[in-house]
């Protein structure tokens, strides 16, 4: 709830995750950008209460995959919008969401595997390349207290390359493994290979290797810092408003679709 005509010019920003490691830097960049307000910070003690009492109009979510969805239905019910990178959204996620705006028209939910620039456009050029190549294999690399495997835009990556397969009449990927220990070759994500490593000192990478005959094409991105994902959401914060409804990914906010 505003109170001086200056903060009403302002977006009232509550972060949700507030003490996690990325939620820290989302705290911070809101705290220092122009046009908008820290309002709630909410974390595990802190109730989502919180949001409504002080007013929040959008919410950034970075908690983890077994509580995102009731935060989300708390907050779609009370018609403040929401720009979630926590991971684990499946189909079925997604549809019990868009299930909920349905009685909620005003309200936009972006939903985003990756906020980083670079990894969005990562993304994007493994699906232009995948075409061209007869086998592709993804390597996602990450800090070692991350709670899901394979990550959300390793995930995301395999079903975009899944796809452009697919439309492209390929063929299954050669592969005359006849012997394996399990977990040797990786999860399979819609026909393409997903190797997950976790180790301390990595922040958020991933390696998208293409190959054919005589060539092979690597398409790498590198998170050094988590502040790597601010400037996508930020551009979510601002733009989220005018787009009720459910959005995956900021490519539509970054004018790539
Ligand atoms: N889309 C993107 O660009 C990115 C997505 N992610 C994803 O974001 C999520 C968070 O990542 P990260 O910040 O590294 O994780 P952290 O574990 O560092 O932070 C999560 C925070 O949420 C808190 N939390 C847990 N449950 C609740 C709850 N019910 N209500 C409020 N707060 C809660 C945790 O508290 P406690 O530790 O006490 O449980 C912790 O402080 C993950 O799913 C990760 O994959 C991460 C980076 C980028
Ligand atoms: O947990 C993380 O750290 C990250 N999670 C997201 C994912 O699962 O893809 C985004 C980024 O890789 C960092």
């Amino acid at each position: 709830m505003p109170t001086s005509t200056q903060d009403a010019d302002q977006l009232r920003v509550g972060v949700v995750g507030a003490h996690g490691n990325v939620g820290r830097e989302i705290c911070a960049a809101v705290r220092a950008a122009d046009g908008m307000r820290l309002v709630a910070e909410v974390d595990q003690g802190v109730p989502m209460q919180d949001l409504v009492d002080n007013g929040a109009q959008i919410i950034v979510d970075f908690t983890h995959p077994d509580v995102v969805m009731d935060n989300l239905a708390f907050c779609i019910d009370r018609g403040i919008h929401c720009v979630v990178g926590t991971t684990g959204f499946t189909d079925e996620r997604l549809a019990t969401l868009t299930e909920r705006l349905g009685s909620k028209p005003d309200v936009g939910v972006l939903v985003a595997p990756n906020f980083a620039i670079g990894a969005v456009l990562m993304m994007r050029f493994a699906e232009m390349a995948a075409k061209f190549y007869e086998s592709t294999e993804i390597i996602e690399l990450h800090h070692p207290g991350k709670a899901d495997a394979p990550s959300g835009t390793a995930t995301r990556t395999a079903r975009m390359i899944g796809a452009a397969r697919q439309d492209a009449g390929l063929d299954a990927m050669p592969d005359a493994t006849s012997t394996q220990l399990d977990g040797a070759r990786g999860a399979e994500v819609d026909g393409v290979r997903v190797h997950a490593v976790r180790l301390r000192g990595l922040v958020a990478h991933q390696e998208v290797i293409f190959g054919t005959e005589g060539e092979t094409l690597t398409v790498r991105h590198d998170s050094m810092s988590r502040t790597s994902f601010v400037p996508g959401v930020l551009l979510g914060v601002r733009n989220i408003a005018a787009h009720p409804g459910l959005t995956v990914g900021i490519e539509p906010l970054m004018g790539l679709d």
